[in-house]
């Protein structure tokens, strides 16, 4: 089933929780809906269910406009956070109450039922618990437990809203591998919404990225994460430092001395002379030792404040002399193979430089 989200939007009074979303999804696609808190990921999954009404715009399931379509009518299935298992049923009960809730006309008989849900069961690998309760499973599986039960009415579309949030980092791991996996078989067209960018870059066939009501960016995670569109999806995607400048004629300076550090940005070529944001991820720094007096050696000169180093990679926390080169007081982080690190015998108040192999400029 394919998806077209057409000029959605939606106020709660005077708050445009939602401005002017479309975006299609295709038949069979895994779309996540990425985001900070609050930017309506939740309340435009609602109303592609049908649980929310949009004051503008459309949703149209297979070209088919749903406004008027009931929630019930929408062949929708939901995995949500705080799993609504319910406790006095049985895992196999649980399974089976979509099935046994159908109108009569196509309502299955108890026998495909019962084959139904041990075949779903085999699928979340979940058979053998069939005859528990929720209390006697772990979060893990009853998100696993939850999905069974979304499938088992053989939903078109499939809506998931963190659903593994309430987990812990390593349980989360694992059940958003298994939720690909899971989609590569079954191939119904789902979209699920976090707030964790790990979790969309990984599972996701595209991320949708989204701030204060509006799209910033669609695209594979691969696009996503190598060409962020604007500021907020750079920010958002993985660590960043930010460093201010200026940019006259494809060129940026950061930093006012001599040792000031060029970038070449011949996307700006035609800019004159305009405040500009360098961004530039913690891994794409080089580090070197400071030497007074070379100039040559032109980039961000900064004091190694902290150094930590974690398996095979050092993590520099380092503070700019020129303040006008971050933000102020803001702290610059690098990152280089922990092997580098000791051979160049860095100790915490070493003066250092750092220069971007790779940034992004943005003007202002
Ligand atoms: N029924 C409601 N009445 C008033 N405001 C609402 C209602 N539902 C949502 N909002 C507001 O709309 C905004 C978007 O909410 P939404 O739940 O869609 O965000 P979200 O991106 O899913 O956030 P989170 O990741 O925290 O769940 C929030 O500021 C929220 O407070």
């Amino acid at each position: 089933m394919s998806i077209e989200i057409r000029h959605i939007s939606k106020d709660f009074g005077n708050f445009h929780a939602l401005r002017d979303v479309s975006l299609d999804i295709e038949s069979g696609e895994l779309v996540a809906l990425l985001g900070p808190s609050g930017c309506g990921k939740t309340t435009l999954l609602r109303i592609i269910a049908g649980l929310e009404t949009a004051d503008q715009g459309h949703i149209l399931f297979n070209g088919q406009d749903t406004t008027d379509k009931h929630v019930r009518e929408r062949n929708v299935g939901f995995v949500f956070q705080h799993y609504a298992l319910f406790r006095h049923m049985s895992v196999f009960d649980n399974v089976a109450f979509g099935l046994r809730m159908k109108p009569k006309a196509t309502r299955p008989s108890e026998t495909v039922i019962k084959q139904k849900v041990h075949d779903l069961l085999g699928l979340v690998q979940l058979d053998w618990l069939a005859d528990r309760y929720p209390s006697q499973l772990s979060g893990g599986q009853r998100q696993r437990i939850a999905l069974a039960r979304a499938l088992a009415v053989e939903p078109q579309v499939l809506l998931l809203d963190e659903p593994f949030g309430a987990l812990d980092a390593k349980v989360r791991k694992e059940l958003r591998r298994w939720l690909r996996r899971l989609h590569d078989d079954l191939h119904v067209t789902s979209i699920f919404v976090t707030h964790d960018q790990e979790e969309a870059l990984e599972v996701a066939d595209r991320v949708v990225l989204m701030n204060t009501g509006k799209v910033e960016q669609i695209g594979s995670p691969q696009e996503v994460w190598d060409h962020p569109a604007s500021p907020f999806v750079y920010g958002f995607l993985g660590d960043v430092n930010l460093f201010h400048g200026r940019a006259h004629e494809g060129e940026m300076l950061i930093g006012e001395d001599q040792q000031g550090l060029r970038l070449a940005t011949p996307e700006h070529s035609e800019v004159q002379d305009s405040k500009a944001f360098a961004y530039v991820r913690p891994h794409d720094l080089d580090v070197q030792r400071y030497v007074p007096g070379n100039f040559e050696q032109r980039g961000i000169v900064a004091k190694l404040t902290r150094a930590m180093v974690i398996g095979p990679i050092a993590r520099l926390e380092l503070l700019p002399l020129d303040a006008s080169a971050a933000g102020s007081g803001d702290i610059i982080e690098a990152q280089i193979p922990a092997q580098h690190y000791r051979e160049l015998e860095f100790k915490e108040g070493d003066t250092l430089v750092l220069t971007p192999r790779r940034a992004r400029v943005f003007v202002a």
